[in-house]
């Protein structure tokens, strides 16, 4: 008997370029990236809140691979931590990216090549308010992987912070993915539902988002 294909991931194009296939990660590789999430966060530059230029610090916590981002540029070493040199990008994570593109797209992928993840930690406070990436010096697609606890994920358009946009419920394991059209769209996180996340999972509490980006930079640049 032929072994039953494996079901299509259901894809929901959000807006043009932009693409949520809830549950894209099985419950072995969430527990394997939560696992080495905690590892990243230990440094060699630890995880913080990013402070801003205006005084304030993010309510999110975050630790970055590759290249560190500050606001807002990209650099080798952890700038605005302790100086540290910034944890390399590892290949497996960079070839999960490559697979995000292929299957939120639908096409072949094998020109994307992040080399920068940025990792988010929420606790059942924190917010991202509404934003563009836009310190990188491509516009290649951001590739978000969403862990632990749910969230309301606001999508916006290219012009301003406030409507029209779409509020999208991210679940552990779901990846969402936006480039082309989308690629400079206002986003952010409102609200996270606490102890929402499935059991099984290795953390209890948060929630962790992984964006994997295209930087530009030239690999030696400082
Ligand atoms: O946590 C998320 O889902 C979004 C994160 C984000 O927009 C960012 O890190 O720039
Ligand atoms: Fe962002």
């Amino acid at each position: 008997m032929n072994e039953p294909l494996p079901l299509p991931r259901a894809r929901h194009e959000v807006a043009p370029g932009a693409v949520h296939v809830p549950a894209w990660l099985d419950g072995h590789i969430q527990r394997r990236l939560v696992d080495t999430c905690r590892d990243w966060a230990r440094g060699p530059a630890p995880m913080r809140h990013t402070a801003l230029p205006g005084g304030g610090v993010m309510s999110v916590q975050t630790v970055c691979l590759g290249w560190h981002w500050s606001p807002y540029r990209y650099t080798r070493r952890a700038v605005d931590v302790d100086d540290a040199p910034v944890a390399p990008l590892p290949r497996w994570l960079a070839d999960l990216g490559r697979r995000a593109v292929a299957d939120a797209y639908s096409r072949p992928a094998d020109d994307y090549e992040p080399d920068t993840a940025l990792i988010n930690f929420y606790d059942a406070d924190a917010r991202m308010g509404m934003h563009q990436d836009k310190d990188e010096h491509v516009a290649e697609p951001i590739v978000s992987l969403s862990l632990g606890d749910a969230c309301v994920f606001r999508f916006g358009n290219r012009e301003t912070r406030g409507r029209p946009y779409t509020d999208i419920r991210l679940e552990s394991g779901d990846l969402f993915v936006f480039g082309g059209p989308s690629r400079f769209a206002y986003h952010g996180v409102p609200s996270v539902f606490p102890d929402s996340c499935p059991p099984g999972l290795g953390m209890t509490r948060g929630r962790l988002n992984l964006t994997l980006r295209m930087t530009g930079l030239p690999p030696d640049a400082l």
